[in-house]
């Protein structure tokens, strides 16, 4: 597949076009987003599986566009929520669902099932914060190439447990909740740079352009 000095990435998250921004310029690439392309209609993002979310994206942007197009669709898996949100992440609180309110549901949500982190025998940080359960990032990526009528696909995980309080201002979305215990941090205490080496996102962008390189 062949893709020039341009990425399109089909996505409307800014926090997303940050990090894609960050890892393709590295490479001498430059990335737009659908927040370039106003006029495009959104995707309706029904699929069951974050893979075949990621596909639809890539391909209906691809066709509208003609060229070839990348989408990331991903999300937080929940242990003591049975994988809630998983590919309802987005929109977890409902109509007009925002970072800030997704954070309060989960944390409700958790707090419903009583000291769930406890049951688990997950043990308080240093300064007395909870942990309220095992948690895992999801990243599937898809590229299209609408000429070649090919895709490209990989995913990437990252796993932690979730905080009863939030912490750090970076990242977006779940990221002040998702506790890394190897670095004692969390991933909103993360540089850009140090979230893209150990984040689902970094993981299956760095899986996606290996396998770009093979095919
Ligand atoms: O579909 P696009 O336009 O790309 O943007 P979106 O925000 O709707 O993205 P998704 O459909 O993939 O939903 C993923 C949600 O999961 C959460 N999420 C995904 N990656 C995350 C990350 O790196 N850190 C924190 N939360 C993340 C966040 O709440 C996202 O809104
Ligand atoms: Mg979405």
């Amino acid at each position: 597949m062949k893709t020039g000095d341009t990425v399109v990435v089909a996505t409307k998250n800014a926090g997303k076009v940050k990090e894609f921004a960050h890892a393709f310029e590295k490479l001498g690439m430059r990335v737009v987003s659908m927040f370039d392309y106003p006029s495009l209609p959104d995707v309706v993002e029904d699929g069951v599986t974050f893979a075949e979310n990621a596909r639809k994206k890539a391909k209906e942007v691809a066709e509208a566009l003609g060229l070839p197009v990348l989408a990331d669709d991903s999300g937080l898996e929940v242990a003591r929520l049975g994988g809630e949100p998983g590919v309802y992440s987005a929109r977890y609180s409902g109509e007009g669902a925002t970072d800030a309110r997704n954070n309060e549901k989960l944390l409700r949500e958790l707090a419903a099932l009583g000291d769930a982190g406890a049951a688990e025998g997950l043990e308080p940080l240093a300064d007395g914060t909870k942990l309220l359960s095992g948690a895992r990032f999801v990243c599937a990526l898809a590229l299209y190439d609408p000429a070649e009528r090919v895709f490209v696909e990989s995913e990437g995980y990252a796993a932690g447990f979730i905080m009863e309080q939030p912490r750090g201002g970076g990242g977006f979305g779940y990221d002040p909740l998702f506790y890394l215990s190897g670095l004692g941090k969390s991933m909103a205490e993360l540089s850009t740079e140090e979230k893209q080496g150990i984040s689902h996102r970094g993981i299956a962008l760095a899986a996606l352009l290996e396998e770009l390189e093979r095919s």
